[in-house]
């Protein structure tokens, strides 16, 4: 057996021990054994005076129980000195079922303070009785009081006080007054079944021969005419299973043990440095926690009714098809709770497997779920909705440690795992994200969570988004970034994208982007963005994060013209900080191409309507089995199978409120424009290398001329970034630049000279130049 488990269990027995001592002597005691113990030192345990004192006393619990209940009674709380004993129960009754011990915690502070008010009430009494009840504290308090606030006072305060702490308990210590009270009889028809149950079992093992007996555990009855009896009894008795989840636990079945969920360590978000100054020299501020919607503390609370009713019903079922359990553990999540089982070692894996279908008709519930074996566990984990589902608040994710001290480049909060930890991923070691789910199931709110995880993180300097909305109303918030974090396409007036045919040319933009960022990266000698941003930091690029919410629209009207784009920036742009989120609500093969699929290793499933679409975006069955609502799995590159995790809630108001926070500070002085297209050069007939005016000279070149003149900086990036050029193009440029003697030779990797110092001198040159 666990170390741990026997140590609480152990102390959980002697606090018990303790417990029932301490009560027990106080409701035995006795004045006159004041008397009897008079004469006794009180050291004296042993001794001829001491078994002649035992003999004389009328407390049973001996010299020790005699002295401990005059001093509680007499000198603390009198015989109300019992309730807190009875918190001590609890503590030993929640230790022993490794039970968590904060109700114990609270009950304890209820009942020092509710006889803190009863001993004091009756210490205001002038009964006779009133001495023993309250002891010397409870007259203490009670004098105290009436001399502060008159005899009357004290009365109003302390039955106020009991009222208040008699609704206290009402409300926090009931829940759910109603529920519970309806649980409790439900508890108790439950507990007549089973004693039922059991005599009719009883009953039936003594009118049958013993060969019969197993028969009595079989699914299906014997088929023998002769044996209706048996067979009558047989039915009865799974009926009353069925009915009353009678699952009454043999001897030799496996206690279960709830597994302590992960206590996330809060902290606020907004206690860091929210006020940066970017490139561009603006103060920007980070969205503060407060727009997001204040929710009370998550309750964790676990119904263990709920959770013995479930762990027997699943036993039970399992037993019916002959598969042995030898340890039972749960943990208990937002929406299901994994039971983790140890099968017996001749029981294989493959049975229960193949149990699935079974299993959930058998237990009358949606989104079971098995995983069998746990990756790293030698257990087969069971995954059954739970009757109380917590929705996971976005703020809630975010007021965490492990969010606010994280070092990723893009975090992204995915949920909290059914062991309540907090799931963050870096977007860019995902590097590409594709989700797929059902109508209603949860993506957009599982995108706008992402987004709003990035936009607490990155300042706009560090993240830009391309947003493609085929649906025109789910990213429509977003516009008010348009300072700030989206893009701007050459050409195109929209900052989000709507239309299929101009999602197209966007998407060819930003592969042009990522072919420009390659060619900035070889240049620098680097082979990263992350490298690139390190060496070069007043140059640094913006990580992009290209979001397609609805890729079945665009699949349809442009088929293989999407399709290439996706699959090129997929397969290459990880390395230049382009990321890709796309998501559909039709995983079908004729959406999710092979070649789409083949790119995106991570891959998030919401609810989907058959096993086929759950293959075809996870490779296996499972995703057909979730709730809905935010239910997902979650498929990282780096393991082997899907974990299931809750995706947190954010409504289109806090997104509204996050945007327009931002939307509403002064906007970056330059908008990240993407370079257009090679289709429209293309179109105009004009190719690589021909950008050349009736001079000889690029067409570019004067502008050029201005900027390097501006900037007193003679480098190929700086043109490259500023007139969205390739490189070669931007490097043909300052040839002619050092030809026509405004920029010095080149000099290694640095940037070259400036030979002209003002636009003025510029112009002039510019003039006289052939
Ligand atoms: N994480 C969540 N927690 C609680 N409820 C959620 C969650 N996610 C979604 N919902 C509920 O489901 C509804 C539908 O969600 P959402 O719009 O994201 O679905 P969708 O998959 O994008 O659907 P569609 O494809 O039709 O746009 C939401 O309005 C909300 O009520």
């Amino acid at each position: 057996m666990n170390k741990e488990k026997l140590k609480k269990e152990l102390s959980g027995i002697v606090l018990g021990i303790i417990a029932f001592f301490y009560i027990g002597a106080l409701l035995f005691y006795d004045q006159d054994d004041q008397t009897v113990l008079a004469g006794l030192k009180w050291y004296e345990f042993f001794g001829r005076g001491a078994m002649e004192t035992v003999s004389k006393l009328h407390n049973p619990f001996g010299i020790f129980g005699a002295r401990l209940a005059e001093l509680f009674i007499r000198s603390f709380l009198g015989y109300v000195s019992i309730v807190p004993g009875l918190a001590l129960l609890y503590w030993g009754w929640s230790l022993l079922r490794h039970k968590s011990l904060k109700p114990p915690l609270l009950f304890t502070f209820y009942t020092v303070f509710i006889s803190l008010v009863a001993a004091s009430m009756f210490g205001l009494t002038t009964a006779p009785f009133g001495d023993v009840m309250s002891g010397a504290i409870g007259r203490m308090l009670a004098a105290v009081l009436s001399t502060v606030i008159g005899y009357t006072g004290a009365w109003i305060l302390l039955a106020a006080l009991a009222a208040a702490a008699t609704l206290f308990a009402v409300r926090i210590l009931v829940e759910n007054p109603f529920d519970k009270l309806r649980s409790a009889f439900t508890g108790i028809g439950v507990l007549k079944g089973r004693i039922v149950a059991a005599f009719e079992h009883k009953k039936s093992r003594e009118s049958k021969p013993e060969s019969e007996e197993a028969e009595l555990s079989l699914p299906f009855p014997p088929e023998n005419p002769e044996n209706t009896f048996v067979e009558k009894l047989t039915e009865e008795a799974q009926e009353e299973a069925a009915n009353s989840s009678s699952s009454a636990p043999t001897d030799d079945e496996p206690e279960i043990t709830i597994r302590e969920g992960v206590h996330e360590k809060e902290a606020d978000l907004d206690k860091r440095r929210l006020k940066v100054k970017t490139k561009d020299r603006i103060a920007y501020r980070f969205p503060s926690v407060d727009l997001l919607r204040h929710t009370r503390e998550e309750d964790d609370y676990i119904d263990e009714t709920l959770l013995e009713d479930s762990k027997n019903r699943l036993l039970e079922k399992l037993r019916i098809y002959k598969v042995e359990v030898v340890r039972i553990s749960a943990t208990v999540g937002p929406r299901v709770t994994l039971f983790e089982l140890e099968l017996a070692p001749d029981v294989k894996v493959s049975r229960v497997t193949s149990l699935e279908n079974d299993l959930a008709m058998a237990m009358a519930a949606r989104g079971i779920r098995i995983i069998a074996p746990i990756p790293g566990k030698n257990a087969v984990g069971v995954e059954i909705p739970h009757g109380k589902p917590r929705t996971v608040w976005m703020r809630s994710v975010l007021q965490v440690e492990k969010f606010k001290n994280n070092k990723m480049a893009l975090p992204v909060v995915l949920g909290k795992t059914i062991a309540n930890e907090v799931y963050l991923e870096d977007l860019v070691t995902m590097p590409h994200l594709l989700i797929a789910g059902a109508t209603g199931s949860g993506k957009s709110v599982g995108i706008n969570v992402m987004l709003t995880s990035l936009l607490y993180a990155c300042s706009p300097d560090r993240v830009k988004f391309v947003l493609i909305d085929p649906k025109r109303v789910e990213l429509l918030h977003y516009q008010n970034l348009k300072n700030h974090f989206l893009v701007k396409f050459h050409g195109l007036d929209e900052q989000i994208i709507t239309d299929p045919t101009k999602a197209v040319y966007a998407l060819k933009s930003v592969e042009k982007e990522m072919e420009q960022r390659y060619d900035l990266l070889e240049k620098a000698g680097v082979r990263n963005i992350a490298d690139f941003n390190r060496k070069q930091p007043d140059e640094a690029l913006p990580y992009l994060v290209v979001v397609v919410d609805e890729l079945a629209d665009l699949m349809i009207t442009a088929g293989r013209d999407v399709e290439e784009p996706i699959t090129r920036l997929a397969q290459l742009s990880r390395a230049v900080g382009i990321h890709l989120i796309v998501a559909t609500q039709r995983p079908s093969v004729d959406i999710i191409t092979g070649v789409i699929k083949a790119n995106f290793p991570a891959r998030i499933a919401f609810q989907v309507a058959s096993k086929v679409d759950s293959r075809t975006i996870l490779d296996g069955s499972g995703a057909e089995q979730l709730l809905g609502n935010g239910d997902m799995l979650y498929q990282p590159t780096s393991q082997p199978k899907p974990e299931r995790i809750q995706c947190p809630y954010v409504s289109s108001g806090e997104v509204e409120a996050i945007t327009s926070f931002i939307g509403k500070q002064d906007g970056l002085k330059n908008f990240y424009h993407l370079p257009q297209p090679d289709i429209k050069e293309k179109g105009n007939g004009v190719q690589n290398g021909g950008f050349q005016d009736k001079d000889g000279r690029d067409s570019m070149f004067e502008e050029a001329a201005h900027l390097v003149v501006m900037h007193q900086q003679g480098s190929v990036s700086l043109l490259q970034r500023r007139l969205k050029l390739g490189f070669s193009r931007a490097a043909r440029i300052m040839d002619q630049l050092e030809a026509a003697g405004i920029v010095g030779p080149a000099d290694g990797s640095k940037a070259r000279d400036v030979l002209v110092d003002s636009h003025d001198a510029l112009d002039l040159l510019l003039r006289n130049l052939d």
